[in-house]
């Protein structure tokens, strides 16, 4: 599908626009594309740029996740008008491509963009929608996966980074919480907002992304090529997955610095020498002796199981050759690359370039030169041409090259060799698969990666090739004009700064090879999806011992060979170790805990003695059993209102019915009810999701709920709801006790630990906002330089809008929270700070970081809005406590559902 040109053209906020110069009075319900109009329906995520709503199409049951991002900076009061101006720019510059970016990426573990829109206040992003969850919900559920699932994950980010690196675009944001799970089971990176396009010998000087996953090289403020951050921040990823904890964290933020910067990672006993390895090897402090993409890929954890390394989806491609494409330029918009003259001109002369030439002539003989293959590649019966290309650049590049992604990339012709080149090539793939699509009724749409492409584990053996390396060299800096250090986001999450992005031309070695491309998955077998695989391992009430009763009982939805032995504890421990090299005992004084750094630990009882066993652990199951058993409860249920309940229905929504959009549901129910015998689960809960949602006409229904209702209000049926599926990701507790019983004792809970909370149907909403003595907040001396660089932190916020990257002149730092857990961050060797500032306090700053000035948000980052919903298992007389993120820092978060599932005690 085409998407809308935004640099060419703002369509109108017509009937909802403002006379406003910046806010629009109400946000439109509609978007008009290209393609038809989107309905917006219920919020289903925010971050800091803005809302995510469902979107479905208008003529059809379509939907997608619709990213809503305000245009222009909220002003606070505190920005200068020339700050506004520049954030403004930098914002849209971002944004623009953001979509320009996510729009050409065409890959199966990467969220789809379907259409993107701007109009005079907002720019619309409508992308493939991912309805599975978050990869975060399922690690709270889980607390740490097994290896064996941990590295199907990972093997299909490495996939996904590798793609964009060989594409000469670094994501830069990759965390846990931009992983989402689809209905598949697989993951899709989502948020592309800080990626950009970097050349192999170029540096990008932009500091942005996620403290807790954001490479050393970062914190000092070095410039950087842009791989490599990707790689340590999958490195932290896996280490998460894995260990159900972040390896680095403090609750000082100096400190926590000071860790990342040192790199020192404490590795859980449990696990594999393998994957300590590999971990260790992509959490490497020295950019350049991290491993590179290449390295991770193939390295024995990755492969083990597995016939090779991942495939990265790229296409065939050939050395482009005169004449070009002039369609292609054309197109080649939303990167500040000039005029299609000017970009036709550039990429000539790039390809007429020596440099290229020597590639091309490399990549020809290599091409030529047959090479014995592997054993263990003879077995599969892969193409010659492979085995040559895969063994000679690759297998040098990952034994004994360099092991940075800088020096590797920029000899090939194909990947990588220049941004230009790179998105000449994107570009012309998007248009060749849009003649695809049109194409009659064979043709794939280009979002729809998971019909469109097979999975990794279902792949035909025969690899896709890619090209050979050739070392030459490739001296062509790109430049990405434009970006200046502001485009705050709606909420404060720190992004980047500075002459964002102009990369320095550097002295480089040579590409990694080519990947073999499809692949079988041997031991680990087609995992058909985790939403699809339960376990039939269940406990009925009466068998709960004590020792199953002090634990919470999971719902979960597990491989069949899913652990239910004993966890482990795997708590962060705070050694005076720590504590001395740190040197920071007065920030981590006083009872303030750290907040997540036992958060995926097994729960612990009232005494403080860990628990081990999973006690009850039942499984999920819908579909049949459910139809049998559930049908008359059915009609009584109300709707689920959660976004992942949502969720559940996007595929299988039909079009649209007329009519809908009065009182919900009664008549809905009483229609489930009528065909409960003769229709299938999914279709009932597709039409209750049609009438739900054809109701939502702007807000969610919790916005509409948060009015407040007491539970006496609300009818037995509201109480709770049913869940299906989607209640394997974060379905964590489960309890025979009445509904009454668990609203009661979440009620004790909640307010135990000091958190507002509104009753609502089906569960709560709640908010907590931690007390802090800003008297103890540090505030390390401030160096003469402070004002070059910044880096800031914050956490989400909803509803706000938060501009971080300016340049404007040296303002009053906010306050860091001491348990401001997220930790976005941004630093610019050029910007000084213009954020808009709420709850103005003392500034602190890492210890030896001199020209760094620390900033964070203590108020945004603090507050946590979450829900809770009590939720009905099917079949087994059993609820269930479901947890959901509404703003706040993750990291908190989980802490705060980790805690209150320990007092819970279900
Ligand atoms: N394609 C999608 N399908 C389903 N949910 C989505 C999708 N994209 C985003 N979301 C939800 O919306 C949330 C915010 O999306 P996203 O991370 O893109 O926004 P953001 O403003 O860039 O966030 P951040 O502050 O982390 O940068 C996600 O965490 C996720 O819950």
């Amino acid at each position: 599908m085409p998407t809308a040109d935004p640099s060419r053209g703002v369509v109108p906020d017509g009937a909802h626009s403002s006379s406003s110069a910046t806010k629009p009075s109400r946000s439109r319900t509609t978007i008009p594309t290209p393609s038809g109009k989107w309905i917006l329906g219920k919020t289903i995520g925010a971050g800091s740029m803005g809302k995510v709503k469902l979107a479905r199409k208008e003529d059809g049951g379509e939907q997608v996740a619709c990213k809503i991002i305000p245009r222009g900076s909220t002003d606070d009061g505190h920005q200068s008008r020339a700050d506004r101006e520049r954030a403004d720019h930098s914002k849209e510059v971002r944004t623009q491509r953001e979509a320009a970016i996510v729009s050409l990426l065409n890959h199966p573990y990467i969220c789809g963009l379907r259409d993107s829109v701007r109009t005079n206040y907002h720019w619309y992003m409508l992308f493939e929608y991912v309805n599975g969850g978050q990869m975060l919900d399922y690690i709270i559920s889980h607390g740490k996966l097994k290896e064996k699932q941990a590295r199907k994950f990972s093997r299909q980010i490495a996939s996904a980074l590798d793609y964009c690196h060989r594409n000469s675009i670094v994501h830069r944001d990759l965390k846990i919480e931009n992983i989402l799970i689809s209905k598949n089971g697989d993951i899709k990176i989502i948020d592309f907002g800080l990626s950009n396009l970097f050349a192999p010998r170029g540096h990008l000087k932009t500091f942005c992304g996620s403290l807790y996953f954001a490479a050393p090289e970062l914190l000092q403020a070095r410039a950087y090529t842009g791989p490599e951050v990707d790689v340590w921040s999958f490195g932290i990823v896996l280490y998460v997955l894995v260990c159900g904890k972040v390896p680095f964290d403090d609750q000082s933020m100096p400190a926590l610095h000071a860790k990342i910067k040192k790199g020192v990672v404490d590795y859980p006993n449990w696990l594999s020498s393998e994957c300590k390895h590999l971990i260790s090897r992509m959490l490497v402090t020295d950019p350049k002796q991290r491993a590179s993409m290449q390295e991770v890929m193939t390295h024995p954890w990755m492969v083990k199981g597995f016939n090779g390394p991942p495939d990265n989806f790229l296409p065939p491609r050939e050395p482009l050759v005169a004449p070009l494409d002039p369609e292609v330029f054309q197109a080649m918009h939303g990167f500040n690359f000039g005029s299609p003259e000017s970009i036709q001109a550039q990429i000539l002369k790039t390809i007429e370039s020596d440099e290229y030439q020597r590639a091309v002539r490399m990549y020809q003989r290599e091409k030529d030169t047959p090479q014995p293959p592997k054993e263990g590649e003879k077995k599969r019966g892969f193409g010659l041409d492979f085995y040559k290309r895969r063994n000679s650049q690759h297998s040098r590049d990952t034994l004994t090259g360099p092991s940075t992604e800088a020096l590797q990339l920029g000899n090939d012709p194909l990947n990588a060799f220049s941004p230009l080149l790179s998105i000449y090539y994107l570009v012309k793939e998007k248009q060749d698969r849009e003649r695809v699509d049109t194409a009659p009724p064979t043709a794939a749409r280009d979002h729809d990666h998971e019909t469109e492409r097979p999975r990794e584990k279902e792949t035909a053996p025969m690899p896709e090739l890619a090209a050979p390396r050739a070392a030459v060299t490739n001296s062509a800096a790109y430049e990405m004009p434009g970006e200046k250090p502001t485009g705050g986001r709606s909420r404060p999450r720190a992004r980047t700064h500075g002459e964002d992005d102009a990369p320095e031309t550097i002295k480089g070695g040579h590409l990694a090879p080519p990947e073999p491309k499809p692949e079988k998955e041997k031991k680990e077998g087609t995992v058909p999806g985790l939403l699809r695989r339960f376990s039939t391992r269940k406990r009925r009430e009466p068998e709960r011992t004590e020792r199953d009763r002090s634990h919470p009982p999971v719902v979960q939805v597990h491989s069949p060979s899913h652990e239910l032995g004993p966890r482990k504890s795997y708590s962060i421990r705070r050694s005076r170790r720590d504590q001395d090299e740190d040197g920071e005992p007065s920030a981590r004084s006083g009872s303030s805990q750290p907040q997540h750094r036992e958060l995926l630990s097994p729960p612990v009882s009232a005494g403080g003695a860990r628990r081990s066993g999973l006690g009850r652990s039942t499984s999920v199951n819908s579909g049949a059993d459910v139809r049998r058993n559930q049908s008359s409860r059915l009609a009584k249920d109300p709707p689920p209102t959660s976004g992942s309940e949502q969720s559940m229905n996007a595929e299988q929504q039909g079009p649209p019915r007329p009519g809908h959009g009065h009182s919900r549901s009664v008549t809905m129910r009483a229609k489930s009810l009528g065909h409960a015998r003769r229709e299938s689960i999914q279709q009932r809960r597709q039409r209750r999701e049609e009438a739900r949602e054809a109701n939502v006409p702007e807000e969610t229904d919790l916005e509409n709920e948060q009015s407040g209702r007491s539970s006496e209000k609300l009818d037995d049926s509201e109480l709770a709801k049913p869940v299906f599926l989607k209640g394997l990701f974060s379905v964590s507790t489960t309890s025979g006790k009445s509904v009454p019983a668990i609203r009661a004792d979440i009620r004790r809970v909640l307010k135990q630990l000091n958190v507002d909370y509104t009753e609502i149907k089906g569960g709560f909403t709640c908010r907590h906002a931690p007390s802090i003595d800003l008297n103890k907040v540090q505030d390390p001396p401030m160096s003469p330089s402070a004002n070059r660089r910044r880096f800031s932190f914050g956490g989400l916020r909803r509803g706000e809008d938060d501009s971080r990257e300016s340049d404007g002149p040296p303002k009053t730092p906010r306050t860091p929270g001491r348990s401001d857990r997220d930790r976005s961050y941004s630093n610019s060797e050029t910007s000084v700070d213009s954020i808009p500032r709420r709850n103005n306090g003392p500034s602190r700053r890492a210890p030896g970081e001199t020209s760094t000035q620390v900033q964070s948000d203590l108020g945004g980052s603090m507050v946590l809005e979450f829900e809770i919903f009590i939720v009905k298992v099917p079949l087994l007389t059993l609820h269930g406590v479901q947890f959901k993120r509404l703003t706040g820092n993750t990291w908190q978060y989980k802490s705060m559902a980790d805690q209150i599932l320990r007092e819970l005690r279900l």
